[in-house]
């Protein structure tokens, strides 16, 4: 055991226990390697090693009365500065929520009430749509984070390959009545011809067999392949129902999924013109449609980093046997993930949708990535102005499952009803966090080992303490400085009860927090002094009247010094508000 001044470090196996005189705590760290440093360490005087300087102390701060001081701009969207000032500390919603923008929701102002309601990121689908159009929504959103205040990020969806139904421009749907035949064909023609389905791929037809099955949409309708004629296809409805423009098509055997998209890459020509047009407008994420792989993650993140966009940030959507088969890389390679539960149907039973959803949630925050649950959350709000109680069951779950957002698509998009869809959603995650929070569902922290280094591990550890002092001490809210979000995501994998205040000096980090459960991004300038940055972002939240005196909050910082002469700065520290 080494005792230095106030501060002992017992070494035990592979735990590391760390006793300050004023407010004790412990943490296990693998390495007994682990040293704390001189410098900054209140309570103790240490002489060797620097790793990271563990600051642990409880004091008071001395809050300037002079707001004179305070003339900095702080980087707080007005939607959080409103509902901290109505609901305080602990109603601030912690699930992150995404809009898909379509044609009922892309005007200026429909696009205001959407960020008033809650919309984290503004999601659009390159599916649909002009370029023109997608630009004029972008911009938008733009200039009103950049007017009135807010901080809502954009992502685009890639268009991707499938095999699907060309879209005649029909504005209505076909239905295949049981028994009818019908010719999928590759042959390019105009308008609609009865019982005649244009598929998209050339290729489609390839591989197949007699007697195989046509499964249109995940199951709207299941055809009989009954003869080839070249590509074309003749098939037989087996199960009647709709054919919808843009509908999917997947072919089953025995049971089980035809692999098909092998011969489909996951990147079109047109998804990398897309994606040229997302850098050009300076988008916050990047979804990925049909992963299959880790490689394509990688391989654009590279590609984003030539063209100095590695803020941009790559989100692999989860829809595809494939992905499925190969989910940790995936998750590994990506800065996050959405369950694309949607296409996802198409190709694995529906009964699997809940199990795989609850998995996929739980290794992305094993992993710390944000996760997205998307597509038919409130599917019945796309016409009527309620939801169906199974589909609030369904929001309450994937809150419940702790994932970071919750996505509405057509419900926003298309429906006449989207800033209802989404106060459904604002109100259906406030309740379930709330009952977990007083259910104590969140005293399990999560315990996974990402990193290998040392500082990484010490960084884990520290927010992991974080997380259980802020739950343990009932603190009003846990304050990081953060360059690249990391501290901050890792403070959020814990799932604390007090909300994270992420303050950063980054903007795409700002706008790439929005994604995280709990946390709340704040720009500002970060200096070299942080004892400094503390008192100044202290100050400036309480000229905004959004702290008290007597509010306690916790102190997290890590910023990996500019200069060899400074000490790494990592520290944890309770600061009452005085
Ligand atoms: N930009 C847009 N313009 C026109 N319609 C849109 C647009 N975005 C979405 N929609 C409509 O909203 C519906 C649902 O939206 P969304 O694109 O999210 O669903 P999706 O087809 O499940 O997504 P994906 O193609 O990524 O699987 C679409 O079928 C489409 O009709
Ligand atoms: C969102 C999406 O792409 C899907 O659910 O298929
Ligand atoms: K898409
Ligand atoms: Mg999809």
């Amino acid at each position: 055991m080494a005792v230095v001044g106030d501060l002992s470090l017992k070494f035990s196996g592979k735990e590391t226990i760390c006793d300050v005189k004023k407010g004790a705590f412990g943490f296990p760290i693998s390495s007994p390697r682990i040293s704390f440093s001189a410098g900054k360490l209140k309570n103790c005087r240490v002489k060797t090693g620097v790793y990271a300087v563990m600051q642990v102390g409880v004091e008071s701060t001395e809050i300037s009365k002079d707001l004179e001081k305070s003339k900095e701009v702080l980087g707080l969207d007005v939607v959080s500065e409103e509902e901290l000032k109505e609901k305080g500390f602990l109603g601030l919603r912690k699930t992150k929520l995404v809009c898909t923008i379509g044609p009922a929701c892309c005007s200026s102002d429909s696009l205001e009430k959407l960020a008033l309601g809650g919309m984290n990121v503004a999601r659009l689908n390159m599916c649909h749509n002009t370029r023109e159009w997608h630009q004029d929504v972008i911009r938008k959103i733009k200039n009103l984070n950049e007017e009135k205040g807010f901080s809502v990020s954009v992502m685009i969806d890639t268009e991707g390959s499938q095999i699907q139904i060309v879209d005649h421009g029909a504005p209505f749907s076909v239905k295949a009545e049981d028994g009818s035949f019908w010719d999928f064909t590759t042959e390019k023609f105009e308008g609609t011809r009865p019982f005649t389905v244009q598929a998209n791929y050339e290729g489609f037809s390839e591989g197949i067999n007699v007697g195989d099955e046509l499964v249109i949409d995940g199951g709207m309708a299941t055809f009989e392949v009954v003869e080839k004629i070249g590509n074309d296809l003749r098939c037989k409805c087996t199960d009647p129902g709709l054919l919808l423009p843009r509908a999917k098509l997947s072919f089953w055997r025995d049971g089980r999924l035809v692999g098909r998209s092998d011969e489909l890459p996951t990147l079109s020509t047109k998804d990398w013109s897309d994606i040229e047009f997302a850098i050009s407008e300076g988008v916050d994420f990047i979804a990925l449609s049909f992963v299959k792989d880790a490689d394509v993650v990688t391989h654009l993140k590279k590609y984003l980093s030539t063209k100095s966009s590695e803020s941009i940030k790559v989100l692999a959507k989860i829809e595809s046997l494939e992905a499925l088969h190969k989910l940790d890389k995936i998750i590994e390679a990506s800065d996050g993930i959405m369950i694309a539960r949607g296409d996802l149907g198409v190709e694995i039973p529906l009964e699997q949708i809940p199990t795989v959803q609850e998995e996929i949630t739980y290794r992305c925050r094993k992993f710390n990535k944000p996760v997205i649950i998307a597509s038919q959350l409130l599917e019945s709000m796309i016409e009527y102005p309620t939801p169906t109680r199974a589909e609030v069951a369904d929001v309450s779950e994937a809150v419940r499952q702790y994932a970071d957002a919750l996505m509405l698509s057509g419900e926003s998009a298309i429906g006449p009803y989207g800033q209802k869809a989404l106060s459904v959603l604002r109100m259906t995650s406030g309740r379930m966090e709330l009952w977990s929070r007083e259910e104590n569902r969140e005293t399990v922290l999560f315990e996974h080992k990402l990193g290998s280094s040392v500082p990484d591990q010490i960084a884990e550890q520290i927010c992991y303490c974080a997380a259980g002092m802020a739950n343990n001490l009932g603190l009003d809210a846990i304050f990081v400085y953060t360059r690249h979000g990391q501290m901050a995501s890792l403070i959020s994998r814990n799932r604390p009860n007090s909300p994270i205040f992420a303050f950063t000096n980054d903007s795409s980090t700002r706008m790439a927090l929005n994604l995280q459960w709990g946390v709340t991004p704040i720009l500002i300038d970060l200096s070299d002094d942080m004892e400094a940055n503390i008192n100044r972002s202290i100050n400036l939240i309480k000229a905004k009247g959004l702290i008290k005196d007597g509010d306690a909050v916790l102190v997290v910082s890590d910023i990996i010094p500019t200069s060899a002469a400074q000490t790494v700065f990592q520290s944890i520290q309770v600061k009452t508000v005085a």
